[in-house]
């Protein structure tokens, strides 16, 4: 592999393609359980939860639908700008339906915490959060997720749908940037 593969400028993997790979595994297994018998909307918050979506999804053997939001409260650096837009909205009419958010990490929380409520004002049957990441150190607004992957330390993560500046998103891993990166 040449320098220009982006593997190169992760300077510490956290989780590799295996270990994510078999945690929406079982992830996927709990929620598959838990909502027997019902129907359930998928709903991925764009652009991020792309991978977790794609892997999540096909790993559960049952019935279901996806739907996505893009929502954005962040610049394109690494600090949340505080204000939550809608981008892009649902097609789908939640009233009465199980929805299950699907995002690949919680930071401050801010941007699903703005989302849990957004989505329970449309009277859905029941609002529950599955994300692969969370930084329990760096909450800032109430979010319970049911489904959580992995708590990390308050660190920048890039790879496996999340981006610095638009890139990264196509690592298969996940990890830190080396500080060249960034200067
Ligand atoms: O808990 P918070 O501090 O609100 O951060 C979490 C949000 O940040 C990420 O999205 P981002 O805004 O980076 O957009 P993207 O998915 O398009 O990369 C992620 O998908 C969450 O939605
Ligand atoms: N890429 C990336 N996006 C985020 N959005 C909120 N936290 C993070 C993070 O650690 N990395």
């Amino acid at each position: 592999m040449d320098s220009s593969h982006v593997e190169h400028d992760l300077v510490n993997v956290l989780f590799t393609e295996a270990q994510i790979h078999d945690r929406l595994g079982e992830m996927a297994q709990q929620i598959s359980a838990d909502y027997e018998g019902h129907d359930l909307l998928m709903v991925g918050v764009l652009r991020g939860a792309v991978m977790v979506m794609a892997d999540l999804s096909r790993a559960m053997p049952g019935h279901l639908e996806m739907d996505w939001m893009a929502v954005t409260s962040y610049g394109s650096g690494t600090k949340s700008s505080g204000v939550v837009r809608i981008l892009k909205d649902l097609d789908t009419d939640i009233s009465g339906r199980h929805v299950l958010i699907v995002d690949e990490i919680i930071d401050t929380g801010l941007t699903l915490s703005w989302l849990v409520n957004n989505l329970s004002s449309r009277r859905p049957a029941s609002v529950e959060i599955a994300t692969l990441l969370r930084k329990p150190e760096a909450l800032q607004m109430p979010v319970e997720p049911k489904y959580v992957g992995w708590d990390i330390p308050n660190e920048f993560v890039v790879g496996y749908g999340l981006d610095y500046k638009e890139r990264y998103r196509n690592l298969r891993d996940i990890g830190t940037l080396a500080p060249h990166v960034y200067s």
